[in-house]
């Protein structure tokens, strides 16, 4: 199969064609194409180990694609590397601290470091919005698995952005977590951000999604398909096959 044109992204989000990612030269899942416009949200969806953590890293630029392209705004990835990440948030799945700042002082480093104004009523705006505010002066060390899930998330909407990405933002969350994560994440692409996210959450999918990517393997020519929310939702909660 002759390869498909290159389609112009989108000048104003994210434009990804042919990206294949992988580890030592090996790609872990089959090429993705996708493009999210500001006020889209795309979901990254597929089994453990499919490579959507993967995906999210080549995006970030925290991992050197194997091929394909990533273009932001109409630039390609290492074009434009500080404004880029002036306009993307991300919350991976990384999780470090420093060990003597609180919860509100990690939140006002960030959206200092990002020149925003008002930074103390934007960092007790956000801490409320996630139910954080008992924890302000507490050491992110001291927080629950939940917690320190959540001041992740507070430390990528305490920042201006463009561009969220998400690794399985609700992991570590409780039902009430989850519904509450769903509204933000909505609320945040109808206010114009372009959201990137893998999930395994059907709510997420649901409430939040336009489309979602299937990361398959990285068996055939054929790019990753694109599916609407529902069926990517029935995907998420199929029974695995067992070998
Ligand atoms: N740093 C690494 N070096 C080599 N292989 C890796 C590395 N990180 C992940 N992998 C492998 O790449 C593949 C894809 O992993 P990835 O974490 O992207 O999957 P995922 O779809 O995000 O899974 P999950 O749903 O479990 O989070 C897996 O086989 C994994 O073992």
């Amino acid at each position: 199969m002759s390869p498909r044109p290159e389609t112009p992204a989108p000048a104003e989000g994210l434009g990804i064609h042919r990206l294949v990612v992988g580890y030592a030269g090996s790609p872990v899942c089959a090429p993705v194409s996708v493009d999210v416009a500001p006020g889209e949200a795309v979901c990254l969806v597929g089994a453990n180990g499919a490579g959507k953590s993967t995906v999210l890293k080549a995006v970030a630029g925290l991992l050197t694609p194997l091929d394909g392209t990533v273009r932001w705004r109409g630039q390609a990835l290492d074009e434009r590397t500080s404004a880029y990440r002036r306009d993307v948030a991300t919350v991976l799945d990384e999780d470090a601290w420093f060990p003597e700042l609180s919860v509100a002082e990690h939140l006002e480093l960030v959206a200092r470091g990002h020149g925003v104004r008002d930074v103390v009523d934007v960092v007790d705006a956000e801490l409320e919005r996630q139910a954080l505010t008992e924890q302000a002066d507490q050491l992110p060390t001291a927080l629950s698995s939940g917690q320190r899930r959540r001041l992740l998330l507070a430390a990528a909407l305490v920042r201006p952005r463009a561009l969220l990405l998400l690794d399985e933002p609700e992991q570590r969350l409780d039902p009430t977590g989850r519904e509450a994560l769903a509204e933000r994440l909505a609320a945040e692409r109808d206010a114009g951000t372009a959201l990137l996210l893998a999930t395994h959450d059907t709510v997420l999918l649901r409430r939040v999604a336009d489309r979602a990517v299937v990361v398959v393997d990285a068996g055939g020519a054929e790019d990753c398909p694109v599916v609407d929310p529902g069926e990517a939702a029935r995907i998420v909660t199929a029974p695995v096959a067992q070998g």
